[in-house]
């Protein structure tokens, strides 16, 4: 599996040119990325990076990659991230690794998204993967309870839980923030729920990329497929 996501993460690499600004993801996959970015900026590539989680930053100082801000640059030109799930519309589930909301901030900032994954990332319908839900811990029942209504005016139902770290203590994000993680099993309309989820003062934000990922690299047994989103 290892090898197939730096296979996808290799892939993607094609797509960087000299002087690009990137948006550089967080994960297992990502970090393939950016031990081979730091491979071509030792050999004389010039690119600058934001990472998008305090683990990536760390990765992208150890492999030698320049890093920047939001605040210094105005736009990025491609980012490079990995996904939870992917649908044939390109229709994202991130945040299996606590970083949806600075990677969807970069993902914003960026004209391009190459979502890299190992193929059995790819499902028809999302939501066989817990959906992360970043939240303010102040009103953490209230918001709860608005977060199941908006799951039943999109017509989705499952257990949610505060995600937990591996020392059993609540999971704390980089921006202070805890995680809810809802088991739906099946999400038939994922614009509609982000709609519903962003509109729900103490959710920070979710883990559905709508329309933010413009193609995905799937390593697979049988080889690389390139998927690129279809135009509205
Ligand atoms: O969204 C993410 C982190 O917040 C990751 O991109 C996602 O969890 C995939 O990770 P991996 O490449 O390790 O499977």
């Amino acid at each position: 599996m290892d090898q197939l996501k730096r296979q996808a993460a290799a892939r993607a690499l094609e797509d960087v040119r000299d002087g690009m600004q990137l948006g550089l993801g967080t994960g297992s996959t990502a970090k393939h990325f950016i031990e081979l970015l730091g491979e071509r900026v030792r050999a004389g590539l010039k690119v600058i990076g934001v990472p998008t989680s305090e683990a990536t930053r760390a990765d992208a100082e150890r492999c030698g990659v320049p890093l920047t801000t939001l605040d210094e640059i105005d736009h990025l030109d491609l980012t490079v991230d990995g996904a939870d799930e992917i649908d044939p519309a390109l229709n994202l589930i991130k945040g299996g690794g606590g970083a949806l909301l600075r990677e969807k901030i970069v993902a914003a900032a960026s004209d391009r998204m190459i979502v890299i994954a190992d193929d059995t990332k790819w499902v028809p319908t999302l939501g066989r993967f817990p959906l992360p839900v970043e939240v303010i811990p102040f009103g953490l029942g209230a918001t709860r309870r608005a977060i199941e209504k908006a799951f039943a005016s999109c017509g989705v139902s499952g257990q949610m839980a505060v995600r937990k770290a591996k020392d059993g203590h609540v999971f704390v994000t980089d921006g202070g923030h805890w995680i809810l993680d809802a088991q739906l099993g099946r999400i038939e309309d994922p614009a509609r729920l982000a709609e519903a989820l962003s509109a729900i003062p103490g959710v920070v934000e979710h883990g559905l990329f709508i329309g933010l990922a413009s193609s995905a690299v799937l390593a697979g047994g049988g080889g690389i497929r390139v998927v690129e989103r279809r135009k509205p």
